[in-house]
């Protein structure tokens, strides 16, 4: 195989490095990355420091790093030999990588595995070991001119920069402070990437999405922008800080510190204009050494979310072979089991749930506590390329707060959505109980292959949680959110058994369930922390207000009306002051984004709405998808004392009277609105507490 540089200038991009499209990056203008906190080495405050990493590492598992005491010098001292490097002809750079019969120093082209790819990567990269430096510097190039010099003593300062951050890392994660001083960090290697200029940048890329397999990784990205970092659902750019280090949490790390943080993926772009070289220093165990979660960050409520494997091993289902099943099984204690799973404990096998749990319960808990068969359940778990049908199945779930930011992962068949924090109306739901005829689908944080599950609500480990076959569990802690819709309601007088009725969710009198018809709706105001009100489904007939104005914001700051005439809450809504208030619009109906003056969307799905009459807080946020002609909008505001009917105009006699009417979105056009926040009261019945029903 060739090295790319030594024919990348022809002028085209051959069909091999053409992506397919669910993989490529198509417009390479992406929010750039003030987001990865740049974290200053020298502040005066360890322990802030700390926190800043602990956080980042948490966050976005990456973070910039300044005043990290490598000398400017030495940094671009070794990025001009690593271009140098690269400039030379292919068979130079080859005699130059033949030092070590073992073939240490390796040079290669795309990834590894070239001859089995089915595209390749932009790129080419020379890497080699570079600890103990005297038993590895006589494997390295020699030319260009200085390079073993230059590479080694910028190894050795890297060596002790990540000697140092992870210090930091462990104080912050609980650990002892030498944790990796041993085989953990044994074996580093220096990598030196070069990304030429590339004819169609938005075809092709130069690394695809990835973690790192190891503990840590320290990059000198140069100033050339290229890397992008995958965080809910969206790519960030790591902009380029004059001579920072882009720290990043490697898949290793990860599962060391049992998830608390997150070996985030990221991938490289390239463009046309310029070359990009860029030194990776990427932390490795050695090959024998055994990988699983820290003993001191696992205890009773927080099990091990991986068991321990061999190091080599998972490089192996990583890299050499790469073979993502047989990854999951090597790392996952459960196989096919993401971090926000749980193994099942007490529930696994059919076995029932440990006495001893089942009597702190809850007394509804305990009924629901009862395997419940889901019919027809489906789960968000699609495959590649295939259309989205989320909003057709009957119940969604969704974890963490980025709803919107939930996309299939271009590596085929995951949902992403973020894991935040426990959701007492998930709790409420299930001690609510569901009963047969409900559907289910969620939407999962990881690669956790579920299809045709039995889905049986249970308690493991003292939580209330969703359990799949007797594979796993999602436990209430980690949903954020959950919605059910029964694909033919049953309501009031019909009864569901075991299920509690509208009525009886949001309350007497609150909503008029005369006109629901089949696949209509459902509303739910459900206590807690978070109150909640959905309204869901087509051909509802709303009393109280006859339609409400919203006011939507797209990316390029456009701000319009939509009127909402189907979907209407019944009886006007007090957002309190003070109170944290989502409010979540989905509409239906492709027609919709292109009325004028209904508000211009983007088609990449999450936009920011702002409620007329509500403060408008925060940015635009882009991403997501359309899925199925589906939209999604969230807004996140403070109101100060707002009623729903402040929101409301008359959008119709507005859109009448500038002689738009054909631009009135029609019903059914609305599919769903929900509004959540920490104090959501019904006016009239006053605050709903649904405790006290129980
Ligand atoms: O070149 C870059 O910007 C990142 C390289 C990278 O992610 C890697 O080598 O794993
Ligand atoms: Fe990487």
């Amino acid at each position: 195989m060739e090295l790319l540089s030594s024919w990348c200038s022809n002028g085209s991009l051959p069909k091999s490095y053409v992506l397919p499209p669910e993989a490529r990056p198509g417009n390479l203008i992406v929010p750039l990355g003030k987001s990865i906190p740049v974290i200053d080495l020298q502040g005066n405050d360890r322990n802030e420091t700390i926190r800043q990493i602990l956080k980042a590492g948490k966050e976005f598992g990456f973070f910039q790093i300044i005043n990290h005491g490598v000398p400017k010098d030495l940094m671009d001292e070794t990025m001009k030999v690593a271009e140098e490097f690269h400039a030379m002809s292919g068979l130079d750079k080859e005699r130059e990588c033949l030092k070590d019969p073992n073939g240490s120093c390796k040079l290669y082209t795309s990834s590894y595995t070239y001859p089995r790819e089915e595209f390749h990567l932009w790129r080419d990269a020379l890497t080699h070991p570079c600890r103990p430096l005297d038993q590895q510097i006589q494997f390295w190039p020699e030319n260009p001119t200085g390079y073993r010099e230059v590479v080694g003593e910028y190894s050795v300062e890297l060596w002790k920069l990540s000697c140092r951050i992870l210090e930091l890392l462990c104080e912050g994660l609980g650990l002892s402070i030498n944790y990796f001083s041993n085989e953990l960090s044994e074996a580093p290697k220096i990598m030196i990437n070069h990304y030429p200029p590339c004819p169609e940048p938005s075809l092709t890329l130069g690394l695809r999405k990835h973690r790192d397999p190891n503990i840590i990784t320290i990059l000198h990205q140069g100033q050339i922008n290229g890397l992008q970092v995958f965080k809910d659902g969206l790519w960030i750019a790591v902009q380029p800080v004059p001579h920072a280090f882009v720290v990043n949490i490697g898949y290793l790390l990860q599962i060391i510190s049992n998830g608390k943080l997150n070996g985030a993926e990221h991938r490289v772009v390239t463009n046309s204009r310029d070359a990009r070289t860029t030194v990776s220093f990427f932390v490795y165990p050695s090959d024998e050494c055994l990988i699983g979660p820290a003993k001191a960050l696992v205890n009773a409520s927080n099990p091990a979310i991986y068991k321990p494997f061999k190091f080599a091993d998972f490089y192996i289902a990583s890299y050499v072979k790469p073979d993502k099943e047989a990854l999951k099984e090597l790392i996952y204690k459960v196989p096919g089991v993401g971090s926000t799973v749980v193994p099942l404990d007490g529930v696994a096998n059919g076995r029932p749930p440990d006495p001893a749990r089942q009597a702190v319960l809850p007394s509804r808990l305990e009924r629901s506590a009862t395997p419940v068969n889901v019919e027809d359940q489906q789960v968000v778990k699609r495959s590649r390329g295939e259309s989205d049908e989320v909003m057709d199945i009957g119940v969604e779930a969704i974890l963490g707060k980025q709803v919107g930011g939930v996309m299939p992962s271009d590596e085929g068949d995951v949902y992403q959505g973020t894991v935040v924090r426990a959701n007492p109306s998930f709790r409420d739901m299930l001690m609510g109980g569901l009963s047969d005829g409900h559907k289910i689908s969620l939407i999962l944080d990881l690669d956790v292959d579920i299809q045709e599950e039995d889905v049986k609500f249970s308690m493991v480990n003292g939580t209330p949680a969703i359990c799949f076959s007797d594979r796993f569990a999602v436990l209430a802690s980690d949903v954020n959110e959950i919605e059910i819709r029964e694909e033919e309601l049953r309501l009031g007088e019909h009864g569901v058994s075991d299920a509690p009725s509208v009525e009886d969710e949001v309350g007497e009198g609150l909503v008029d369930i005369g006109n629901v018809q089949e696949d209509s709706m459902v509303a739910r105001k459900v206590g807690g922390e978070e109150n909640r009100v959905v309204l869901r489904g087509s051909g509802l007939k709303m009393l109280g207000i006859g339609s409400n104005k919203i006011s939507t914001e797209d990316d390029q700051g456009v701000t319009d009306n939509v009127a909402v005439t189907d979907v209407v809450i019944q009886e006007p809504v007090t957002l309190n002051a003070d109170a944290h208030t989502t409010v979540r619009i989905v509409e239906r109906g492709a027609d919709l984004a292109h009325k004028k003056g209904v508000g211009r969307r983007s088609a990449s799905g999450l936009t920011e709405v702002a409620v007329k009459g509500i403060p408008h807080v925060g940015g635009t946020r882009g991403g997501g998808r359309v899925r199925n002609q589906v939209r999604r909008k969230q807004i996140t505001c403070q109101p100060s004392r707002v009623g729903l009917d402040d929101w409301v105009g008359n959008m119709d006699r507005e859109l009448e009277e500038s002689g738009r009417s054909d631009e009135i979105p029609s019903v059914g056009d609305v599919d769903q609105i929900l509004i959540a926040g920490d104090n959501v009261q019904w006016r009239e019945n006053g605050s709903f507490d649904r405790n006290s029903k129980q």
